[in-house]
């Protein structure tokens, strides 16, 4: 997820259910353009795509639906346990997603937009971070996100602990972050943080060209 960019590209993270969506709705809803890399995931295994054929090269037809569409609980039940297969399964994905990504930004560039925002739950796992202009990570407890995830995703509390712990801890993100958004309490709470964050990156985008706090 290199950006080489001409703009400035800030990176969203934090853990699963987390809140990246949800505060990357209030980011959007103020005019940022935010780059979903979830969105591109689904996008570039739809069928007809080459990722989807390594896909199923890698992990076999069981990875399938009848109608040859990616059966993402079957998948996602292979990866979340397996470091190796979500390697190899990363191997497929994410130099397609970071391409798309750098496309995506590359065109609100074109429109005038002075910065953008990257929303990937990866981001710190895949030592990416550096390549961003700044890094705001969503913080909220171990407890909150477990019962976040299994409600929204309807998981037992082994499979959604089991996804959790296939990412990174949330301590180990905030160590990079250079801004973090607190998502433990009311939605409230989160919009007015992000909205106060949009007016910081704004003014240090306009004044400075860069996001980051200046030295
Ligand atoms: C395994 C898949 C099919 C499961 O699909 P499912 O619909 O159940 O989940 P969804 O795509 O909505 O992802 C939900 C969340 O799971 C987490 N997640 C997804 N892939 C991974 C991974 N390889 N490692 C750790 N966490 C992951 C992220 O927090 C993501 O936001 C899907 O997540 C996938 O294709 N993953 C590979 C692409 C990828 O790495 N995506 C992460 C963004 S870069
Ligand atoms: N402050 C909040 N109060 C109550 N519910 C919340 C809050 N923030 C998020 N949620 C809910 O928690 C769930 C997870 O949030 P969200 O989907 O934004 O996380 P995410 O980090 O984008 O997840 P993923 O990593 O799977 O993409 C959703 O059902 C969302 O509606």
């Amino acid at each position: 997820m290199s950006t080489n960019s001409p703009g400035v590209v800030l990176g969203l993270t934090g853990g699963i259910a987390s809140g990246k969506s949800t505060v990357s709705h209030y980011f959007r809803a103020l005019g940022v353009t935010v780059i979903d890399a979830d969105l591109i995931a689904r996008k570039i295994v739809e069928p007809g795509q080459p990722a989807l054929s390594e896909i199923v090269e890698t992990f076999g037809e069981d990875v399938l639906h009848r109608d040859g569409t990616l059966n993402r609980t079957s998948l996602g039940e292979r990866i979340f346990q397996d470091a190796d297969a979500r390697a190899r399964l990363g191997t497929i994905t994410h130099p397609r997603i970071a391409q798309e990504m750098a496309r995506q930004s590359a065109a609100a560039f074109e429109r005038g937009e002075p910065w953008v925002l990257y929303d990937a739950a990866l981001i710190v796992e895949n030592g990416l971070y550096r390549a961003f202009d700044a890094l705001i990570v969503v913080a909220c407890s171990p407890q909150t996100q477990l019962q976040r995830l299994m409600s929204r995703d309807d998981l037992s509390r082994t499979d959604a602990q089991r996804r959790i712990d296939a990412q990174m801890p949330l301590a180990d993100k905030l160590k990079v972050a250079d801004f973090v958004i607190d998502n433990d309490q009311s939605l409230d709470h989160t919009q007015a943080q992000v909205e106060e964050l949009f007016s910081t990156i704004n003014e240090r985008v306009r004044t400075g060209g860069s996001a980051r706090t200046p030295a």
